[in-house]
Formats: C-alpha cells, structure tokens, sequence
C-alpha cells in the first residue's frame, strides 16, 4: 500500500483545514469588555430575575437617606440660628428617619443580596465548568496562553459573584454622588469643581487593576508551576517517588523560588500603582480643603452653608473613594473575569460552528489522511509532517515508531481532539473537520495510556464508556469481557458493585495493571463505534496476554458489519504483526505502510526494528 498518493474518491466538500478551523470570533482575542459585562449581567437576570432585580432596587434606595444628611444638618444649623422651630423639628425627624431607613434598607438588602449571590456563585460555577468539558477539543488544556488564561478564570469565577454587588453598590454610590454635587452646586456652582479634583483618583483607581491584572498574567506560568510543585510535594500520587529520590526538600526550595518570580514583579508593580494612587489623593485633599477656605471666607457663606460643604465636601471624598473602590474592583475582577468568562463560551461554541455534515452509519471506503501537518498550537515544531495515507475500512491497523513519533498525536488528530495545521482528514470522502464533533465522538471507542481512574463503582468505573448504557450490567460485563478483565472483577469483593480507590468508604485497592483492564473495557463499552482506538491500553500487561487479548479482538474487529477500523498503538512486534496495515513513523514522518510480510520483504525500517525486538527474545 502507498503511503501517498492524492486520492480520486475524495470529491467531497474540500474545504481547507487550518489550526483551530472555526469561524466566528478568534480565539486567541480576549472579547471586549462592555459586551462581556452586558452578557454576564444577562446571565445573572436569566438564573435569578426575581432577586436580582429586588436586590438593586434595595441598594439604590438606601443610597438615599444617607446622601440626604448633609442637606439635613444645613436645614437644622438654619433652624437654631433663625430660631425656626418648624426647621428643627423637620430636621431632626428627617435625621431621625434617615438613620432608621438607612440601616433598615441597608439590612433587608444585604440579606437578598447575599441570598441571590450564593445562588448565582453555584450557577457560574457550573457554567464555567460545563464550558471547559463541553469544548470539544483538548487544546485548552494543552496550551501554555489558554492555560494561563483558564488559571486566572478559575480564581476568578469564586469572586465574580461578587461583582453583581459591586455593580448595585456602584450604582448607589453614583446616585449618592449625584445627590451630593446637587448639594454643593446648591451653594456655589464653583463647588462642583471638586469633583474635577476627584478625577485624578478616579483615573489611578481604573488604571491600578488593570496593569496588576496584565502583570499577573504575563507570570501566571510561575504560579502554576509553583502550584504544580506544591502539589508534587503533598499529594499522594507523587509520594513514593517524591520520597525515593529524596527530591521534597528541593520542591519545596523550587516551590518558593517560583511563587518569588510570580509575586516580585506583581508586588512592584503594586507599590509603583499605589504610590501614583497616594498623589492623586492629595490633590483631591488639598482641594477640598481650598473649598472650605472659599465657602466661609471668599464666599461670605452661612453657618448652614459651611456645615454643608463641611458635611457633603467629606461626605464626596468618601463616595468618590467608594465609587472609585468599586469601579476598580468592577474592572479588574468583573470586566476582567467576564471577558475571561465570554472568550470561554465563544471559544466552546466556535468549535461547532462549521459542522454541517452528518457523520456516516458505516465506513465503506474508510479514512484517509491528506498531507496533513500539524504542530501544537502555540508552537513551531511539525510533530507530523505531511502525513497521507488510506486507512481501509474494516481492518485493523497498527501504527509504529519511536517514542516522540507523532503516534498519539495522529490518534488525537482522528478523535477531533485537536485540527490538522495543514491537510486534511476525510472520513468515507468527507471532511472531518465538519461533522459536528459530539456526533464523531459517539462513534469513538478507545483506551489509552494516559487512561484515568474513575473512582466510582466498578459498573460505573467502565460504564462511563457508554453513557446511555451506564446502568446497564449486561453491557458492561460484556465489555468487562471483550477487554479479558473477568479476572478483575472477580477479584473485587463486591464484584461490579465494588467502590474502587482505598480512599472512599469499603473502597477496594487496585492495581495499575488492574486499572488498565478496566480502563481497555471502558473502552469496549459502545458496540458499533466507527473508529477503535487502542493507544498502548496494554503496556503493563505481558506481552503474552497482551497478543492473545488483540488476537481475539482482531478477529471480532473484522466481522462487523459498520466497517470499523481499529488503530492500534504498541510497542510490541509480536501484536503488530497481526494488523493488516503497519503504518510507521519517523521523526514526524510516515516512512513506510504494509502489511507485516509487505514490510519485511521491503527490508526499510520495520524490518529493521523488527529484527531487533525478536532478536532480544530469542
Ligand atoms: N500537548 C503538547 N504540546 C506540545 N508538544 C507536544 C504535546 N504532546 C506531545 N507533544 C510533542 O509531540 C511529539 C509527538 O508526541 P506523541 O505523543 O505523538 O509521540 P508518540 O509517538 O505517541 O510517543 P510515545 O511512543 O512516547 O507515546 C513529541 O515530541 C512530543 O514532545
């Protein structure tokens, strides 16, 4: 079989691939700021209308009476002097009223907005976490800026509920603010000059998150690794070989010298900010008290008027501090963490934007790869390069090559977990790239070395493999079967009913070998996929069981009826030689592809590769 020749079924729809294929807003682009604010507040008023709105209605109204107390003590100033009694008592009742009402407002909204954050926190919370499993590729997972941009998103999303209160307390200390410049201008138009002088701490507060929040972004890598450290250094998966190479005390050392590269620049940045912070208060403080100066000097003004600048002058410096705060907190964690938060949910939809083709009900030609290339995303390296060749359906094949071949990438490639840079991938004639991914991936089965350990029950541990069929005990203990695990099982105490991980109440122990098998029956569970992928599912098991376990897959693999191909990965000449096509890498680079009696004759590197492995059992 060549390897490389452009093929005349592919009539199909032939659009190019590219990196990430999608349409709609590029993903690399954070998306602006007041569109994302706007879609979280939506957010917010879609989960909890009723509270949500109750809850800045409570805010705004508080903000009244206390705005209204300077007015109040000019009135009573007034009143004494003038010997108004009507004044003093209107005064003092509206003194009275307004501390009541302001601490009874105050309360009651509080208390709604606490209940409608914590139920807004588990709606986001569960938002974030639905986006990241349902984008249907893995590169934000793999890729260094999205993973920093993920690392600040997943601190963030426990404060972003905050950020509706900050939003309802912003507008309150705005219509306080308001109030007060009514207040002064009532004096002197002059007066409202002071908020001019408020302006450089309103610039420094918008401008300090934002450089902080760049800082902390640009180091985030070393916060991760710092985090990644510390969890080497006291989780129970690292432990045994943490303790055998004596490596903790370094962890911890490397640990704090990371957390040092992270915070130094940031708490740099930090002091300069708060310095620029410290000067524009004092502007505003020198003004203010220029205005008292003019009011009782220049402006000849009352008792009442001086007791009224006093008031709302120190009333305006602190609302424009508390309106400032709040807009800080706004930008930095609300703007900053909802345009996080929008830049998740296009980057999730993008992904099915495209797909427009209906994946088959069975392969007939089978999958052909096109000259495709591909490097991970945020980096240069082909790790495949040019890659075509047919993979016929209904047969079995295995891909060889030297560890760091590009063998589990190709795999990744097949199962959409990431695009093709360059090429493309057809299935039965189609493009890949435009079936919608969730569809291709019901039609996926497979086991790989980096499998996980669910530790659920062991019929759930494996059912998960179908989901629909998760309940079912039939269907799983035919896969138990299909994947030669009937040993596990029987081992486990309760048998499928068993918890696995020592961890959990009557969990039972189990071994990696162990959880491998269970991990290659979870890959049997779906019954007609299109495309199995055994990705090295076997490597701890011995090579004698592994050759019989794919001897008796191969066989039933090529009965079925859907034309499913099965691509397996190993190491092992001994279950290679049983595929009806070898494709080998090299270097990112197909090499060669046969059959194991093709390929021998050849006498290329197979061959050669092939004689060392038998060589060494003989
Ligand atoms: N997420 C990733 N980001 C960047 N490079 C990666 C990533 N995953 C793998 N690579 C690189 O791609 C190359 C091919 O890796 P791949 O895992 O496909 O090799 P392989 O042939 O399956 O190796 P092995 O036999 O060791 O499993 C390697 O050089 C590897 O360093």
């Amino acid at each position: 079989m060549t390897s490389s020749e452009p093929d005349e079924l592919t009539a199909e729809p032939t659009t190019e691939q590219t990196s990430g294929s999608t349409s709609g807003p590029d993903p690399d682009r954070m998306p602006k700021a007041l569109p994302a604010m706007w879609r979280l507040c939506k957010l917010g008023y879609q989960h909890e209308p009723g509270l949500l709105v109750f809850a800045f209605s409570m805010t705004l109204l508080a903000a009244i009476p206390d705005a209204l107390l300077a007015l109040l003590l000019k009135i009573l100033a007034d009143g004494l002097l003038e010997e108004d009694r009507s004044k003093v008592i209107l005064a003092t009742a509206g003194m009275a009223t307004s501390v009541t009402a302001t601490w009874l407002l105050r309360t009651v909204s509080t208390r709604v907005s606490r209940r409608f954050r914590d139920r807004v926190t588990i709606a986001l919370e569960a938002h974030v976490a639905r986006l990241q499993a349902s984008v249907s590729t893995i590169e934000h997972h793999e890729r260094r800026d999205y993973l920093d941009r993920l690392s600040v998103l997943r601190k963030q999303v426990f404060v972003l509920d905050h950020m509706y209160m900050s939003l309802f307390s912003t507008c309150g200390w705005i219509l306080r603010l308001g109030v007060t410049i009514a207040l002064l201008v009532s004096i002197d138009p002059i007066l409202a000059l002071l908020v001019v002088f408020a302006l450089p701490t309103v610039l420094t507060s918008a401008w300090r998150p934002g450089i902080e929040r760049v800082t902390e972004e640009r180091h985030a890598s070393y916060s991760r690794l710092a985090d990644h450290l510390f969890r080497t250094a006291t989780t129970a998966a690292a432990g045994k070989e943490v303790r055998v190479t004596g490596i903790g005390p370094d962890l911890v050392i490397r640990r704090r010298s990371e957390w040092e590269r992270w915070y130094r620049p940031i708490a740099k940045v930090r002091w300069i900010s708060a310095a620029w912070h410290a000067l524009a208060w004092a502007i505003f403080s020198a003004a203010y008290v220029g205005a008292v100066v003019l009011v009782a000097v220049g402006l000849d003004g009352s008792v009442g008027d001086v007791l009224l600048i006093l008031a709302a002058g120190a009333r305006l410096s602190a609302y424009v501090g508390a309106t400032v705060g709040e807009i800080g907190f706004l930008r930095g964690i609300w703007l900053d963490g909802s345009r996080r938060l929008v830049w998740l949910e296009n980057y999730a939809e993008a992904f099915n934007a495209q797909a427009d083709i209906d994946v088959p009900e069975r392969l007939d030609d089978g999958i052909r790869l096109e000259h495709v290339s591909f490097a991970y995303p945020g980096t240069d390296r082909l790790v495949l390069d040019d890659v075509s060749v047919h993979l016929p359906a209904g047969r079995v094949i295995a891909v060889v090559g030297e560890n760091g071949a590009g063998k589990s990438t190709l795999v990744k490639l097949l199962a959409k977990m990431y695009e093709p840079t360059s090429g493309r991938v057809l299935v039965d004639g189609r493009p890949l790239s435009r079936m919608r991914t969730d569809n291709w991936r019901d039609r996926l089965a497979g086991a790989f070395q980096d499998f996980f350990r669910f530790e659920f029950r062991a019929q759930h541990s494996v059912g998960v493999g179908d989901l629909p069929r998760f309940d079912q005990e039939s269907a799983v203990s035919t896969a138990v079967g299909r994947a030669g695990a009937e040993d596990v099982v029987d081992r486990l105490p309760d048998g499928l009913e068993t918890q696995l991980g020592p961890t959990w109440p009557d969990g039972a122990e189990v071994s990696f070998g162990q959880w491998q098998k269970l991990a290659l029956a979870r890959g049997f569970m779906r019954d007609r996929p299109l495309l199995l992928v055994l990705d090295e599912p076997t490597a701890a098991l011995d090579a004698e069981t592994e050759h019989e376990l794919f001897e008796r897959y191969a066989e039933t693999a090529r009965d079925n009826t859907d034309g499913r191909i099965t691509i397996l990965i190993s190491h092992r000449f001994s279950t290679v030689r049983m595929a009806d096509l070898i494709v080998v890498l090299d270097g990112s680079r197909l090499v060669e592809s046969g059959s194991h009696e093709d390929l021998l004759a050849r006498n290329g590197q197979y061959a050669a590769l092939y004689r060392i492995q038998a060589d060494a059992y003989s």
